[in-house]
């Protein structure tokens, strides 16, 4: 048989959109050069027994996608969880990020990412570095190398910050082009991405330099929109001349004008999600960070309604976990508040939502990702729920909500990213 097939024997399950599972019990996927081809019923007869990956009592999903991740704040988990945003970041994560100045403590701790986010079970995920170049490599090529899918973006920050983690308006776009030059071709799976870190930390010279960059290479852009009561009011103080602020972002053509991705979205305006719906901007909702930092609740079923394109993050270290399905679980949750905090208006979100979310709508931010479809990358995740609870009376749904909600990574027993498994990196 051809080396560029492979061929899955399982019980298939995904979101091809957001409104149902596809479930085939028991069937095979053909994956052809890292895409799926189709999914069979039987194949038996066509097949021996050599040529299969046989997967039969477990799971086969796709890989999860995390929109939004701080990976210098690793180190910073659980820590300071009792601040809102604002005094949070003065306190912890500004003196953490410092760190990364130091190459020897930034390689110490990615290479525990690595791991981390491979046990998880994400297989793309988007990155705010630090404002420290040399870091910002060392991030890209340990991903690269350990073959998950990411984007990658140097943060960039001159106002408002503590001097020690501010840059010069000049040095921070001249290094932010250098990294563009030196990585935009260099991976197939892992990317640059521009990242001024929100409006408060960026002047408008920043912000226009990054617009322009962003436009001329063609690079997609991430930031933060909206999440905290004091942080808009902030920007509504520094912007008087904007509208609202989005429009901070994309009179600097910063929000649609390459692909971009928008942090929390809690407190985001009826024309803003009309902006963002028009401009194709994703929105990435954290309800961990936001429970954590007493944020807020986004309203994702008025996203939806409006047709953003909405996945899922994580935000560590305004998150504590690293995992995209514990995230779905609390995504679940929040919308059940939002749904009482709206006189039962907005309807909570249900399993395949969330899932899809976590999949499919995160994923189409890469291309074709996060769907068994025909022609979508082959990223899946292999999982054995034998452990936790009878299996034989169970719908596929109902195995998968389970892991969802009790499973971990101890359930993992494979990762692939467009049909290559993903080897466990190594730590030291
Ligand atoms: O959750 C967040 N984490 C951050 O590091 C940050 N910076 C600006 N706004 C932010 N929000
Ligand atoms: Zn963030």
């Amino acid at each position: 048989m051809d080396d560029n097939i492979k061929i899955f024997k399982g019980n298939i399950i995904f979101t091809p959109t957001k409104d149902a599972f596809k479930c085939h019990n028991n069937a095979y996927i053909v994956v052809e050069n890292g895409k799926v081809s189709g999914i069979y019923d039987n194949l038996e007869d066509k097949l021996s027994k050599e040529q299969i990956i046989d997967c039969s009592q477990m799971l086969i999903v796709p890989g999860f996608v995390d929109l939004h991740f701080h990976a210098p704040q690793f180190a910073n988990r659980g820590l300071g969880l009792d601040k809102e945003l604002l005094p949070w970041l003065e306190t912890y994560t500004f003196p953490e990020e410092k760190k990364y100045e130091d190459i020897h403590y930034a390689e110490k701790i990615y290479k525990r990412l690595v791991h981390e986010i491979w046990k998880v079970g994400t297989t793309r995920i988007v990155f705010f570095s630090s404002i420290h170049s040399e870091s910002t490599e060392l991030l890209f090529d340990l991903f690269d190398k350990a073959k998950i899918g990411a984007y990658i973006g140097k943060v960039n920050m001159d106002r408002n910050a503590p001097d020690y983690i501010l840059e010069d308006t000049e040095k921070s776009l001249r290094e932010t082009e250098n990294f563009i030059l030196k990585y935009k071709d260099k991976s197939d799976l892992v990317k640059p991405i521009v990242t001024p870190r929100f409006v408060p930390s960026c002047t408008p010279e920043l912000l226009e330099g990054l617009g322009e960059l962003a436009l001329k290479y063609n690079i997609p852009v991430q930031s933060h929109l909206s999440e905290n009561t004091h942080e808009v009011a902030w920007v509504k103080e520094l912007h008087p001349e904007s509208l609202n602020y989005a429009d901070v972002y994309s009179k600097y053509k910063l929000f649609g004008q390459t692909k971009t991705v928008m942090a929390h979205c809690v407190y985001t305006t009826d024309e803003e999600i009309e902006l963002m719906a028009k401009n194709h901007v994703y929105a990435a909702h954290c309800p961990h960070s936001n429970y954590n930092l007493s944020s807020g609740i986004m309203p994702v079923r008025k996203f939806l309604n409006t047709n953003v394109s909405v996945g899922l993050a994580t935000d560590v270290s305004g998150c504590h976990e690293t995992s995209i399905a514990k995230v779905m679980v609390s995504a679940i949750q929040a919308s059940k508040i939002k749904w009482l905090e709206t006189n039962r208006e907005d309807i909570a979100l249900n399993t395949s939502e969330v899932f899809y979310l976590g999949t499919k709508g995160g994923g189409s931010f890469f291309g074709k990702v996060g769907s068994f479809e025909p022609g979508y990358d082959f990223d899946a995740l292999i999982i054995d729920d034998s452990n936790l609870g009878n299996i034989e009376n169970l719908t596929l749904e109902e195995r998968l909500q389970r892991f969802i909600y009790i499973g971990d990574d101890r359930n993992i027993v494979d990762r692939y990213v467009k049909g290559t498994k993903i080897k466990e990196p190594e730590v030291f």
